[in-house]
């Protein structure tokens, strides 16, 4: 059977925030698709929503009102529990400050989501794969702190991606490295997109990391906008 070319779809997905006697829309009326194997980029200024937005992908948050469908299942209206199924079944999600669990090693981190559903055997020999293909098979007994910025957060995407999900998910994942590190953890996504098919979403607002992915969304005080029609930079004749 042929999969679903369309991995993600958005139907006018709103996000409404009720704070005091003001409603604050967040997300307003968005429609928009992400193909299967698509990298698309998230930018736009700081408070237009990209996490927002991205919480709404991962399943984290739901809308207010619209539709969301991940691989072919609708998520709008699913219980807490649904999500936090679908969450571990299609999506891996990849944040700027690591979040690994201290107390845990390398490979008791990536462990981790598989424990619901894999013998602890199983999850171990898993983990230990996962690491090997981001270039961690030396440091599987290493705690976060024992390694570099760098190194955490190809746990991190170890992590995220031990599941096999459909789809990558990550808020500013260079944000807490230097430059050349940060190329080379979106070099490896790059890598792990080409193995794995990956579908990956990334909010940035920095335009060289954007620029790894094939297309941008550009949100603007919670609208899509075309990049080309912001301020422009220079005054022709000038
Ligand atoms: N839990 C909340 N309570 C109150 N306001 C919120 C909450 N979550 C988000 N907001 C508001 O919603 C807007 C969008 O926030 P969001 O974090 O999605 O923006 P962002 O584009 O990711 O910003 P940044 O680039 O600074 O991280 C902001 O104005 C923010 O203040």
């Amino acid at each position: 059977m042929v999969k679903n070319a369309i991995l993600i779809q958005a139907s006018h997905l709103s996000r409404t925030l009720t704070l005091g006697s003001e409603p604050l829309h967040v997300l307003k009326d968005l429609s928009f698709e992400v193909r299967r194997g698509e990298w698309v980029s998230l930018t736009g200024p700081s408070g237009s929503g990209k996490s927002t937005l991205l919480g709404l992908l991962a399943g984290i948050d739901t809308p207010t009102s619209g539709n969301l469908a991940i691989d072919g299942v609708d998520i709008t209206h699913m219980s807490e529990h649904q999500l936090a199924r679908i969450r571990n079944e299609k999506i891996g999600i990849v944040f700027q400050s690591f979040n690994l669990i201290p107390t845990l090693t390398a490979q008791e981190n990536v462990e981790m989501p598989l424990y619901i559903r894999t013998s602890a055997g199983d999850a171990q020999k898993q983990a230990r794969i996962m690491l090997q293909e981001v270039g961690l098979g030396d440091r599987l007994n290493h705690r976060p702190h024992q390694l570099s910025g760098g190194q955490q957060q190809r746990v991190a995407i170890a992590r995220a991606l031990v599941t096999k999900p459909a789809v990558l998910l990550a808020d500013e994942p260079t944000g807490n490295l230097d430059t050349d590190t940060g190329d080379q953890v979106l070099e490896l996504f790059a890598e792990l997109r080409a193995l794995f098919g990956l579908t990956i979403v990334v909010v940035t607002h920095d335009q060289q990391v954007a620029d790894y992915a094939d297309r941008t969304l550009h949100l603007v005080d919670g609208e899509f906008v075309r990049s080309m029609d912001e301020a422009p930079k220079y005054k022709a004749g000038a």
